[in-house]
């Protein structure tokens, strides 16, 4: 499998761990206990970036990224959501500078 496809196998994979048994896969057990048992789960593992990211260990804050992306995927499946909405949110920011985006919207009044 390539390194570009994983997000979409792994989405499938946790939709098909989501009908397992929580005594037999760690998805089944996030998923019993709801979306703010997944979202405590994602909260600490945001915490866990942000030390592995003030660390000079490149190796350590792959991981935590990688534990953070895991769980907030099965947080977006819990809602029948998936990653490519979100590849496809990054795809339509592309190129849109940060700082102009937020200029708009505030004259906008957003
Ligand atoms: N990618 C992952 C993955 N990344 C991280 N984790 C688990 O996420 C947990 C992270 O917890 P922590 O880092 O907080 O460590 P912990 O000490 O175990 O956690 P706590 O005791 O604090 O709850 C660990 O149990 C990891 O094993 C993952 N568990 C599963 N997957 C994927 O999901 C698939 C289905 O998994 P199951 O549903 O368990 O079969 C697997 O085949 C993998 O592809």
């Amino acid at each position: 499998m390539s390194s570009s496809d994983i997000l979409a196998e792994l989405d499938t994979l946790l939709a098909e761990r989501r009908q397992a048994s929580p005594e037999q896969s760690y998805v089944a057990r996030l998923h019993a206990g709801g979306p703010a048992a997944i979202g405590k789960k994602v909260g600490e593992e945001a915490a866990e970036v942000i030390i592995a990211g003030m660390s000079p260990s490149a190796e350590g804050l792959v991981h935590e990224v990688a534990d953070l992306w895991f769980h907030s995927m099965v947080l977006l499946n819990h809602h029948a959501l998936d990653a490519s909405m979100v590849l496809a949110e990054l795809q339509r920011r592309f190129g849109v500078s940060g700082l102009e985006e937020k200029a708009a919207r505030a004259a906008e009044g957003k």
